[in-house]
């Protein structure tokens, strides 16, 4: 079965729904959660990780994804340059740290991005998102576009217009791996790579009423390859 695509509104009013019912630290760690699974599925060698978390949820369900992949025995490190004073991602911060998962003071340059990382994780922007990038992450996205080290997306490629895809078709984010966090967004119909579904926690009713077609997880899992 296929799931739907959806329109940058209908994921931020699911997104909305949702939070009638869970709370965000719920269904957050749920969904870094399945990143870090589908990760592990896909990249089992590529043990030291440069996670690249920005400053809203999507930025979130990457400190989640950090925490888990160090327990499953990779190395990540994070870029976390813009943090709000959030209770939050606060938390999800301190959690790393307690974790041991270290934080950088700045960006690698190309060289050391390439050599040092086997696999960048981006959790800069998600659904939220709206083009152009602000000044501050250009020069961020400009080296993870340009580094030979795959990278995998979490929710939506970092400067991808949710719905329409890659802004500039000559120079834009192409990660090898995209995790669709409860449904995949219209931008991933643009995407040519690994595709993941993650977020198990749709109740069949919200499935229905936003006509989602989802696909069976497998068994106990919390992603599925689409
Ligand atoms: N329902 C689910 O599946 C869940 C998904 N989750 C994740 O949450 C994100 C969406 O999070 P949100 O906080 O709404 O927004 P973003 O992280 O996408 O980004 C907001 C952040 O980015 C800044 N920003 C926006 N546009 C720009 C720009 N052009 N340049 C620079 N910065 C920009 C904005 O100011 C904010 O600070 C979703 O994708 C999932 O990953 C949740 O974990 C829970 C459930
Ligand atoms: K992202």
């Amino acid at each position: 079965m296929q799931p739907r695509y959806l329109k940058q509104a209908e994921a931020i009013k699911l997104d909305e729904e949702l939070f009638n019912y869970f709370g965000v630290e719920q269904l957050m760690e749920l969904a870094g959660l399945s990143c870090a699974s589908a990760i592990a599925e896909e990249f089992p060698e590529s043990k030291n990780v440069l996670v690249v978390v920005g400053p809203g949820n999507n930025g979130g369900d990457g400190l989640v994804c950090a925490r888990h992949l160090k327990m499953f025995g990779y190395l990540p490190e994070i870029f976390y340059p813009k943090r709000p004073a959030k209770i939050l991602y606060e938390n999800l911060t301190k959690q790393c740290e307690l974790f041991e998962i270290p934080y950088l003071s700045s960006f690698p340059a190309h060289e050391e991005l390439n050599t040092k990382y086997s696999l960048i994780v981006d959790a800069l922007f998600g659904f939220s998102f709206k083009p152009p990038i602000r000044q501050e992450f250009c020069e961020i996205i400009n080296t993870m576009i340009q580094t030979s080290t795959p990278c995998c997306s979490i929710d939506i490629p970092s400067g991808w217009d949710v719905e329409n895809g890659p802004v500039d078709p000559a120079n834009h984010l192409k990660p090898a791996m995209l995790i669709s966090l409860s449904a995949p967004k219209l931008s991933a119909s643009f995407f040519r790579g690994i595709h993941y579904l993650g977020g198990r926690f749709i109740a069949p009713a919200l499935a229905t009423k936003y006509e989602l077609n989802l696909p069976n997880y497998p068994s106990t899992q919390n992603c599925v390859r689409l």
